[in-house]
């Protein structure tokens, strides 16, 4: 008797992956291998930003109310009493009608409290005159503006990314705490499968999820070890199975998850006495994805199907993966788009469409990429977002609106209502 699954709700299949994720720990580390990193500690700005006030333009320092009553008929004349270029301060505070001539980013000399920009003046044999007044404040970049001392700016849990690591780098963080990275173990089950580099021969083809898996952690900058192919033959994958769990910190595995002779993933699950969160979801592709636990380990198994075992990485392996490193927007970011072409297909179970997204004249247009079966490969490499359909729902039509997944964004979310 072929056993029967119960599918679960796709958000209820995320839950409980998440409800399993164990903390990867935390290392400190260079601030230039920072980028891709989750921090492990709150960034507090350690001084105020900019740390003094200093002039936004190339020009003059000036006490404003040496300015006033300055016309076009009647200008006003400054002498100018030395010059600071960014990097160096002035020698000493200006009197009345005195300037410093002062570069972008350099600290404002004593008594002046305006910026006069190059282009407003007319140079004099000592200085400058100038047609209109200030006002005390005008043009100055002040200390603290950006940041207050002793403020929380970045928290925890954050991805870091370019900003970010300037941000680090302004207030002398060299090196920074951040969550471990978890090294990933990936095999590909399957006897028809081929090497990439080799030539096709009748009933076999080329391992495609092996590559497309090292790419996806790729992206997000996951090490892992590949234990290559394995053929369909349970004591083997087994074998394998248990050493890349002993080697890594979560195991994806590829095919062999439904009901077939030779799916042979919950026999090993079986074996080796881990606990499956569950086998069936109710979403299409990737409907007999199968997430199961050991002493603490997640084992992903993925669907064979290349569109289902793609789908299945990014709902379940990615949010999990992000999680470990103490991610807490760890959801690709969703959106709404219209749809650009009909979708006639009923949806018995939610459907994520292999899709485009794209803005146009009329906002953002989502078009599914091509042939969309679970078996589809073409629709993966054209596509840039997930359509998805909830359960339940008929066909649909050019123009209704939905709601799209955002596929390899650097951004995420918290939460999913999937
Ligand atoms: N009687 C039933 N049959 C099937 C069911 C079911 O519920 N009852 N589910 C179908 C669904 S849905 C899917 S999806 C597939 C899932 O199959 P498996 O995860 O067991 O994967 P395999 O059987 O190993 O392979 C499926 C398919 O994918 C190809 N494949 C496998 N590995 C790779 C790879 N590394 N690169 C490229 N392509 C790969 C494989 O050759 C098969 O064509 O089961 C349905 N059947
Ligand atoms: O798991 Mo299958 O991908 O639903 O077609
Ligand atoms: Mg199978």
């Amino acid at each position: 008797m072929v056993e029967m699954r119960k599918p679960i709700r796709v958000a209820e299949a995320v839950k409980r992956v998440m409800n399993e994720v164990v903390s990867i720990g935390t290392e400190v580390i260079d601030l230039e291998d920072a980028y891709g990193r989750v921090l492990a500690e709150p960034i507090i700005a350690k001084h105020d930003v900019p740390p003094f006030d200093r002039s936004p333009y190339d020009g003059f320092a000036i006490r404003a109310i040496d300015s006033a009553g300055a016309t076009g008929d009647s200008r006003i004349a400054f002498n100018v009493v030395g010059e600071i270029g960014a990097g160096f301060v002035g020698e000493r505070p200006i009197g009345e009608k005195e300037a410093y001539r002062i570069m972008t980013g350099a600290q404002m000399p004593e008594n002046a409290d305006a910026v006069v920009m190059l282009e407003q003046t007319v140079e004099t044999a000592t200085g400058f005159t100038l047609r209109k007044p200030f006002e005390p404040g005008e043009n100055i970049s002040y200390q603290g503006e950006d940041c207050k001392k002793g403020e929380q700016l970045i928290e925890a849990g954050t991805l870091i990314h370019p900003g970010t690591i300037a941000l680090l780098a302004t207030f002398g963080y060299a090196q920074v705490k951040v969550a471990r990275r978890p090294i990933a173990g990936i095999l590909s089950t399957g006897t028809e499968l081929l090497d990439v580099s080799d030539a096709l021969v009748p009933g076999k083809i080329r391992n495609s999820n092996g590559p497309m898996i090292r790419a996806q952690l790729d992206r997000m900058g996951i090490a892992y070890r590949s234990y290559g192919m394995a053929a369909d033959e349970l004591d083997h994958c087994t074998t394998v199975v248990k050493k890349a769990l002993e080697e890594t910190d979560f195991l994806i595995t590829t095919g062999g998850v439904s009901v077939g002779d030779y799916d042979y993933l919950p026999a090993i699950y079986e074996r080796l006495g881990a606990k499956v969160l569950f086998n069936k979801v109710a979403m299409r592709p990737g409907s007999v994805t199968t997430v199961a636990v050991l002493d603490g380990k997640l084992l992903f198994g993925l669907s064979g199907n290349p569109s289902a075992c793609f789908t299945g990485f990014e709902l379940f392996t990615r949010p999990a993966i992000l999680q470990m490193m103490g991610d807490t927007a760890p959801y690709m970011p969703r959106m709404t788009a219209t749809l650009g072409e009909d979708f006639t297909k009923p949806n018995p179970f939610t459907r994520f469409i292999r899709a485009s997204w794209a803005y146009t004249p009329d906002g953002v247009v989502a078009v599914p990429a091509g042939f969309n079966k679970s078996n589809a490969v073409s629709s993966i490499a054209r596509g840039n977002c997930l359509i998805v359909l909830p359960s339940g729902t008929r066909g649909y039509e050019a123009g209704d609106v939905v709601d799209i997944l955002l596929l390899g964004s650097e951004q995420g979310v918290r939460e999913w209502t999937l």
